[in-house]
């Protein structure tokens, strides 16, 4: 598709945007998501450097005064961590945005209906997303992949169990340092972290910036508070005396330690919240693990494979096996039989016709392929036909040493 696509019944025609339409597009979003207003300029213009390196849709309305834009969908280049370690770039579909005057008349499904077609060509194995609401993407092929937890510690209970060290090893970060070390420690735990996002360089500049619009008048700027080995940026809630960790990384166990340790103790603040992943050791580094409560579940990151074969043979595998595996795709051109063999935990994929021991369809073996949901859940609640000697061993396959954690919104 070069620039437009309508036909002259229809006077919706999808677009790729203009350097010009960009603050009109912000609005839009601004509107659809209800946000008090469209992005600042110096906002703008280091997003539009994201979306420059994937691709931007919309939808403008020919038929009415002055042609509005009335849809948005883009993607950037998204670097996940799959099991085993590889990263794979995947297609992160963001800012997906109908006008409310427009909404629920196919709109949705034609923007992502080009950008799989993008997708496909350009040859993502994957793509991800994460998502405002839970009803919206599985049909087209999205299945939830990593939850996290939203947590809330409180500092008056939560006493470590082993001593503190003589020294913390953390200190406050000012600008230059923060710059110097958060983006470096960021990207070395995410190369081995399974399904963390690596941040691409253009992010950086926007998320340490901090700008105004991402706080009220009661809440602080991000205190950074930076460890050899890792870092955290938690703000205050002046209102409640709560501190919200906003970005959590520690690459080895004694920077969570010592990270947490100081987080737990702020002196005059009521509680800390945070999102962690599922299977996080802290609640059994404190004496009393009630200190740390487990305030929700949300779905972190949202995968889609696109290409099965490649995405398959990315990961490592938690035992080998040969199976046939009958894929089902309602949106895509992904549907088919495929035999999976691990040997020494890598996967050989091929398609087949030979009969299959499981079906299961791509938004089900999307949930699971990071292994943030499991087999055997899925297949108890219907979403895998298999016997139960073939569940038992897909789930060994697909079984991961920790739960996967994304660590980055978009
Ligand atoms: C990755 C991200 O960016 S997530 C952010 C998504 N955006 C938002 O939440 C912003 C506010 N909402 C909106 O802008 C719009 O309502 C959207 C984008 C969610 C939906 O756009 P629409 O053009 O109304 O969707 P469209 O008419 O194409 O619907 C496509 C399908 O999704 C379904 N659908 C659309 N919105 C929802 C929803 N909120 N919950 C459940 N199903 C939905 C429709 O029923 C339709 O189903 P079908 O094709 O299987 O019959």
């Amino acid at each position: 598709m070069n620039n437009s696509s309508s036909d002259a019944a229809d006077p919706l025609s999808l677009e790729r945007p203009r350097g010009t339409d960009w603050p009109e597009i912000l609005e839009i979003d601004a509107r659809a998501f209800a946000l008090p207003k469209p992005l600042p300029a110096d906002e703008m213009i280091e997003f539009r450097n994201r979306a420059g390196e994937g691709d931007t849709v919309i939808i403008r309305d020919t038929g009415s005064d002055g042609r509005p834009i009335v849809a948005v969908s883009l993607y950037f280049p998204v670097p996940l961590t799959v099991p085993g370690g590889e990263s794979a770039t995947t297609a992160g579909l963001s800012w997906v945005s109908v006008s409310a005057t427009h909404r629920r008349r196919g709109l949705l499904r034609r923007m992502i209906t080009e950008q799989y077609r993008t997708w496909r060509e350009r040859e993502f194995p994957l793509a991800t997303l994460t998502a405002s609401e839970g009803g919206i993407y599985e049909r087209f092929g999205f299945g939830p992949a990593i939850f996290s937890h939203r947590v809330r510690v409180t500092p008056a209970s939560a006493q470590f169990r082993t001593p503190p060290p003589a020294d913390s090893r953390v200190r406050y970060g000012n600008s230059e340092q923060v710059v110097r070390h958060v983006p470096e420690v960021h990207r070395r735990w995410a190369a081995g972290r399974n399904g963390a996002i690596t941040r691409p360089e253009t992010w950086w500049p926007s998320i340490i910036a901090d700008r105004a619009f991402r706080r009220n008048s009661q809440t602080s700027g991000l205190h950074y508070l930076l460890h050899a080995d890792g870092y955290a940026a938690y703000r205050i809630d002046a209102r409640d005396k709560t501190a919200i960790v906003e970005d959590f990384v520690a690459a080895t166990p004694e920077a969570h330690t010592d990270l947490w340790r100081v987080l737990s103790s702020l002196d005059l603040v009521s509680a800390v919240t945070a999102s962690i992943p599922v299977d996080d050791p802290l609640p059994h580094k404190l004496v009393n693990a009630r200190a740390l409560e487990v305030q929700g579940r949300a779905d972190e990151l949202w995968v889609s494979i696109l290409d099965v074969v490649a995405a398959l043979e990315l990961r490592t595998y938690g035992a080998d096996g040969d199976l046939v595996l009958d894929v089902t795709d309602g949106f895509g051109d992904r549907a088919g039989r495929y035999r999976l063999t691990v040997a020494d935990a890598r996967a050989t994929v091929t398609r087949t016709d030979d009969a299959p021991q499981a079906g299961i369809d791509i938004a089900t073996l999307s949930s699971v392929y990071l292994g943030g949901v499991g087999v055997r859940e899925m297949a108890a609640a219907g979403r895998i036909d298999a016997d139960p000697e073939v569940v038992a061993q897909l789930a060994a396959m697909f079984a991961v040493d920790e739960a996967p954690f994304a660590g980055t919104f978009f």
